[in-house]
């Protein structure tokens, strides 16, 4: 017998997929989504009843889906708005969660309301009718034991419940009010808010039809699973009502092609079916079989490698200092905690990974908007240096996503256990905060005003693996020649076995002995020109950010939003960050001295630098987004709240905690895990899109982790990428060709691209429901005479790597500092006699304009005495996540301590 089916109707939730994979599981059902707005369904066709209604027909049941929004607000339920009032001989049997079941209330003529607070990740008692009425009553309730499940809602039912007598409530909960008769109340839960107890309604069903809603979240990780029962109850009831109806689902194919299987995010579904794809395919083949020196780049290559004890006194960037020499473009990815030892036992901070030679290496660069990527690849060599770039069309409905897949698809292993090494060779690079935004459709405020990519991977065939554990440094080459590649391990084995540095650890050591434990509150903004001058975010601001925030979050467009800010450093630009960094004879105020320092102040397992694609980052995040093995088996490990350690305050606002039990102890409070919980909700949802219905878990839930300078709360959410499946498409990619041997099918191999693309940006970063939180935060975050910039850019992004066989490590760039070679700042007015102090960058006299910067920082035209100076200009995103239980207070301090960190390596210069 065929599985039932269910049409859920999908608000542009970020828990939408939990609930399908939900329905899947405990149904045993095929559930299709449908967006609430598909265009082939507009409430405006003359034709939209009857459409929908033969839509619905092959649907045993539909699911009205949580969201953002109200239910009063036509774009917020589109479609849901008419499900209610099909007619007789189209209805249907219909569950509303949480906004589909407000919906359901404001149909049967309800009100909806705001709560006192909203009840964002917490978790209650529901109160159930579980005896005295059957289940032929249509009690979805029936026989389920107590439970406690997960609020996402700021917004309730009001059917007149605070009219009741609190002496006569115990009788007269479960009986509809005069003035709604279609609503039957099934459940309640109280919320105690001091001078009142609020009762808030949980779950109805409707006297005549076949309609019911839930207002808690049945999906949600913490919902005990008891209450599935109640999701089994509401299908016997359905598929009973169905029989007793006579209803029969029209088995045949939908008209449109709007509904989608859940796994629909997989960088190979493209709407327009096999044509689309076909296209897309041949721009990238064209490019790719045309032979280029950088089509061919990197293919046909096998790993070797060397691998050497690392003395003890080594770390990660003398290794760079040692072999690297002067180049102009640099990937790290340092796990500075391991050496630090602070963190004791970190298996994330066991490796770390120095790209070799990445001016040599590959780029593959995009921007969002484009409809092309480009290619570019320099060379070093003899007689002049010169970069060559290509340009490679995007197909028709082709994404960045799938060039980058075929791409390494054309370069990928085979079946070889490397398990030791994390890396072999591979895309290494980053991934920006708008690059996410344009992979879940929101648009940008502004126009950009630079042209700087949102993507840049380098495909990295030379690196450095350092085991921190194994206290072993792998030197490592993808090389088509094993003469050539020999000679070269040989070469930098030499040149690491014969410095004076690795035998006797001689190095100009700037950073030796800071102290790192007493990082000092921000400064305030100098006013004098030529020195470094910090703009720090105004608190007022900040604050009043956060409550714009929760106006949002009170009116249920939000259930948690990631508010962040920018700090700006405006100081004289470093004379090797123009062209070339030397990191041997790196000045004090050098971007390669600014990553010393920063990793020995705040050391942390995902600390990077990068030079790469115009950007410099320096960064210590401490959190993982997303890892993967060739095998399928993702992990993402979200962090939410957040303590700062050490008894050292920010301006005598708070105090941190030095012990793992009082930060256990401060983060172990509803708000903070609520916090957590609600991106542990969405990173599933992310995951269940790409893996699908039951391939997700949960194994660690709000753990507290001790960090250098804060303790956070971090969860661990895992899925398993399914086996490659067999379409019956007419195209193949490139390198499967070969494997269907022209049988018409094509294997759809899902890797964690497919994963990265479907989860940017992370979750963390953005709150939920990620799509409208973004909107919102778009709004909130450029408002203000304070405000200095407007993209996050790198900041909120991602930055790591996938290598050859197909594994992958990304981390969230946060706690890090940022700047464009093209935002460059010249010509700043100075005060007459003032000391220029800026070294031997200041020339007097000249004129010209080069101010590119997006802030307006350098765009000064004052008159009378002037100085040239060329200036550099970083900036350090920090924010937190703001749920309606946020203060103002409590969150720019927030922000202010992650900022801390960072910021601190200014100032010791
Ligand atoms: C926004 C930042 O951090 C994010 C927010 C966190 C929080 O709200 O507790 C914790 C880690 C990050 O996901 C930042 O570091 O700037
Ligand atoms: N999770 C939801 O569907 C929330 C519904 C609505 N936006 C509210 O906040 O009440």
């Amino acid at each position: 017998m065929d599985s039932p089916r269910i049409l859920f109707i999908d608000a542009y939730d970020s828990f939408s997929n939990n609930i399908v994979s939900l329905l899947t599981t405990v149904l045993d059902a095929e559930v299709d989504i449908l967006p609430i707005d598909p265009p082939h369904l507009n409430p405006k066709n003359p034709s939209f009843k009857d459409d929908l209604s033969s839509e619905l027909r092959r649907y045993d049941a539909v699911v009205c889906g949580p969201g953002p929004g109200s239910p009063g607000v036509d774009q917020d339920v589109g479609l849901m708005k008419h499900v209610w009032d099909l007619g007789a001989k189209d209805m249907v049997p219909i569950l509303g969660i949480c906004l589909g079941f407000q919906s359901l209330v404001v149909s049967c003529g309800g009100l909806v309301k705001k709560l006192r607070t909203g009840l964002h990740g917490m978790i209650r008692a529901i109160d159930h009718l579980n005896e005295g009425s059957s289940q032929q009553d249509g009690n979805i309730f029936y026989g389920v034991p107590p439970f406690k499940a997960t609020l996402y809602h700021s917004l309730h039912a009001d059917i007149g419940q605070e009219s009741i007598l609190a002496e006569n409530w115990t009788e007269s909960r479960w009986k509809s009010l005069a003035h709604l008769p279609d609503i039957v109340p099934l459940a309640w839960t109280y919320e105690d808010r001091g001078d009142v107890t609020e009762r808030i309604l949980m779950g109805l069903k409707h006297r005549r039809k076949p309609s019911w809603g839930l207002q808690y979240h049945p999906e949600s990780i913490c919902t005990e699973s008891t209450g599935h029962q109640v999701i089994r109850n509401w299908f016997d009831a359905a598929l009973r009502w169905n029989r007793e109806a006579g209803r029969k689902t029209d088995r045949s194919p939908s008209q449109f092609d709007g509904t989608k299987k859940m796994r629909r995010i997989s960088i190979w579904d493209i709407d327009e079916g096999n044509t689309a794809l076909k296209q897309s395919v041949d721009n990238f083949r064209i490019w790719a079989d045309g032979g280029s020196q950088l089509a061919t780049f990197g293919l046909n290559a096998n790993h070797m490698s060397r691998v050497l004890n690392l003395p003890e006194h080594i770390e990660v960037p003398d290794l760079v200092e040692m072999i690297q020499g002067a180049g102009r473009e640099y990937i790290i990815l340092d796990s500075a905690s391991a050496k630090a030892g602070k963190i004791g036992d970190d298996v994330r901070g066991r490796y770390s990974i120095i790209a070799l030679d990445v001016d040599g290496a590959l780029k593959l660069e995009y921007r969002t908007g484009n409809r092309h990527v480009t290619a570019r690849l320099s060379r070093t060599a003899a007689p002049s240096p010169q970069t060559v770039s290509e340009t490679i069309k995007l197909g028709a409905h082709q994404t960045i996503w799938q060039l980058l897949s075929e791409f390494w698809t054309r370069r990928k292993t085979q079946g070889e256990d490397y398990a030791p090494t994390p890396f072999l060779g591979g895309f290494m690079g980053y991934c920006t905060y708008e690059l996410g935004l344009e992979g879940i459709d929101v648009k940008l405020r502004e126009q950009r005003r630079h042209e700087r990519p949102d993507l840049c991977f380098a495909w990295v065939t030379k690196s450095l693996i350092v085991d921190h554990l194994d206290a072993t440094v792998r030197i490592q080459c993808l090389s088509q020649s094993e003469s050539m590649a020999q000679t070269w391990l040989n070469s930098v084995a030499e040149g690491l076995l014969g410095s004076s540095m690795w035998s006797q650890g001689l190095r100009r050591e700037a950073t030796q002995n800071l102290d790192i434990d007493e990082p000092t509150p921000p400064r305030t903004p100098t006013t004098e020109p030529t020195k470094t001058q910090i703009q720090i975010p105004d608190a007022d601001e900040y604050e009043a950010k956060v409550r714009l925030c929760q106006d949002y979050i009170a009116s249920g467009d939000s259930y948690e939003l990631c508010l962040t800010d920018q700090t700006l450093i405006t100081r004289p630009r470093s004379p090797q960050t123009t062209d070339s960094i030397s990191p041997a004879s790196s000045s004090s105020s050098s971007s390669w001295t600014l990553y010393r320092t920063l990793r020995a102040t705040q050391p942390a397992p995902f600390g990077s630098y990068l030079r790469l694609g115009g950007a410099t980052l320096i960064s210590s995040s401490p959190e993982r987004f997303l890892e993967y093995d060739a095998a399928g088996l993702c992990s993402m490990r979200p962090m939410k709240g957040t303590v700062r350690k050490s008894a050292s305050s920010l301006g005598g606002v708070s105090e941190g905690v030095s012990t793992l039990a009082q930060a256990e102890r401060i983060l172990h409070v509803p708000k903070e895990e609520a916090e957590n919980l609600m991106i542990v909700d969405l990173v599933r949802h992310d995951l269940h899109g790409v893996c699908g219905p039951g391939r997700v878990a949960v194994p660690r839930l709000l753990v507290v982790e001790e960090y250098a300078s804060v303790f956070q709360m971090v969860s661990v959410v895992e899925g398993r990428l399914p086996l490659p499946q067999f379409s019956t498409t007419t195209t193949t990619t490139p390198a499967e060709s070969s494997d269907s041997g022209g049988s018409g099918e094509r294997q759809q191999q899902l890797t964690g691209l497919d994963v990265l693309a479907a989860s940017l940006p992370p979750g963390s970063m953005t709150g939920a429901p990620k799509k409208r939180s973004c909107e919102i935060l778009q709004e909130v975050e450029v408002g203000g005479p304070h405000t200095h910039t407007r993209e996050r850019s790198l900041y909120s992004g991602v930055v790591g790597y996938m290598d050859v066989t197909g594994r992958g490590d990304w981390s969230v760039t946060i706690r890090s500092l940022l700047r464009w070679d093209d935002e460059e700042v010249v010509y700043i007015p100075v005060p007459r006699n003032a000391h220029a102090g800026c070294g031997d960058n200041g020339v007097e006299g000249q004129d010209g304009d080069r101010s590119k910067d997006e802030n307006g920082v350098g765009d000064r035209s004052g008159k009378g005495h002037r100085q040239r100076q060329e200036l550099e200009v970083w900036h350090i995103g920090a924010g937190g996540a703001v749920t309606a239980l946020s203060t103002p207070e409590g969150e720019r301090e927030e922000m202010f301590t992650k900022l801390k960190g960072p910021l601190g390596v200014f100032e010791r210069f």
